[in-house]
């Protein structure tokens, strides 16, 4: 079909419509100003992860794109929709994992998810289907009978997520999800979570696990002081400049190597002795390659060349030094 130059305005229309777009958000509790002016945007498809340090204000713009909390300046829309205009529309398509959930704990699992599926209007027998899957899919099936007081914080945290998905929510908003897993449950998350945005849903995830971020998020927005200070995709976040640590059985050798690149590094060791190491920052992942190329081309010894800190992690680190 041909698309004319009116249906493609609109296509692009629907899709600016897609995901979640804040801007100029505001929110004080009395004196304290725990969000200050925060934009930000997630798109469909995609794993955006909120970034900041303890006390930035990530709990309160979730709780505000939640429609959980009213902002005081500032404009939210969540697949078009208005939170405060249309709370009840907003929330049928949201899935809400909280950092600390209260559940009713006299109730287990499987009641608790079809009391939920209840509140979202599902039908009884639809919502007994879908608790028995999402219980499956947490890996909480063994457990699903047993009153909830008695979970773990990690088994808690799983039910968490399942309560998150009983209304199959096209946007998802995760506050620390991984807080409290252990590694196997990690790496099932961050599987479950790619699965996610990949069958196209708009998922937000707030984490301090930077690393875990690194391998599950698509872009991400820095938040410091209730302000956003950088929002960028992974992609960019590879292109900037990175610390890199360099080991050889050959110091003098790798020193040089260096210095004919015209770079200069710290070194850990010394010339008398053999083996050590430089750390210097390359500015993006091509010129790493092209380095670690010439060093291995001229013969040096090389026993490791990695990044010394994660993607996310740099613009973190940068970010921090940039602050006042
Ligand atoms: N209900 C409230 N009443 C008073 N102050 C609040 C309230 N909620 C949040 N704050 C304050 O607002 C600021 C931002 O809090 P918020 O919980 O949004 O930060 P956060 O980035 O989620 O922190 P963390 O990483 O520790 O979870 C903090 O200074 C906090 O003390």
């Amino acid at each position: 079909m041909k698309t004319t130059g009116m249906s493609r305005e609109i296509e692009q229309h629907r899709f600016f419509d897609q995901g979640i777009t804040a801007t100029g958000l505001a929110r004080s509790f009395g004196s304290v100003k725990a969000v200050e002016n925060i934009d930000f945007h997630a798109e469909p498809g995609r794993v955006t992860a909120l970034i900041g340090p303890n006390g930035s204000g990530k709990t309160t713009l979730l709780l505000m794109l939640a429609s959980l909390l009213r902002p005081d300046a500032g404009t939210i829309r969540v697949n078009g929709l208005d939170p405060l205009a249309e709370p009840r529309a907003v929330r049928s398509m949201l899935g809400w994992m909280p950092d600390t959930l209260g559940f009713w704990e006299a109730l287990t699992s499987r009641e608790i998810l079809t009391t939920v599926a209840a509140l979202y209007g599902i039908d009884k027998a639809r919502a007994k289907v879908r608790a028995n899957e999402l219980l499956d899919v947490v890996g909480l099936g063994e457990l699903a009978d047993t009153p909830a007081r008695v979970l773990s914080r990690g088994q808690a945290q799983r039910l968490s997520m399942a309560r998150a998905l009983i209304n199959d929510p096209a946007v998802l908003l995760l506050d620390e999800p991984a807080s409290g897993l252990d590694p196997g449950a990690r790496v099932q998350l961050r599987t479950m979570v790619r699965g996610l945005a990949d069958s196209g849903k708009t998922v937000v995830i707030s984490s301090h696990v930077l690393v875990e971020l690194d391998e599950m998020a698509d872009a991400a927005v820095f938040l410091s002081k209730g302000k956003t200070v950088r929002s960028q995709s992974l992609a960019e976040a590879g292109a900037q400049d990175r610390r890199y640590t360099i080991a050889s059985l050959d110091l003098a050798a790798l020193r040089a190597g260096l210095e004919s690149n015209n770079l200069q590094a710290s070194y850990l060791g010394n010339l008398e002795n053999r083996g050590g190491s430089a750390k210097l920052k390359l500015p993006g992942e091509n010129r790493a390659a092209q380095l670690l190329g010439a060093l291995v081309g001229a013969g040096i010894p090389i026993t490791a060349f990695a990044p010394s800190s994660g993607l996310l992690e740099e613009t973190y680190l940068s970010l921090e030094d940039e602050m006042p």
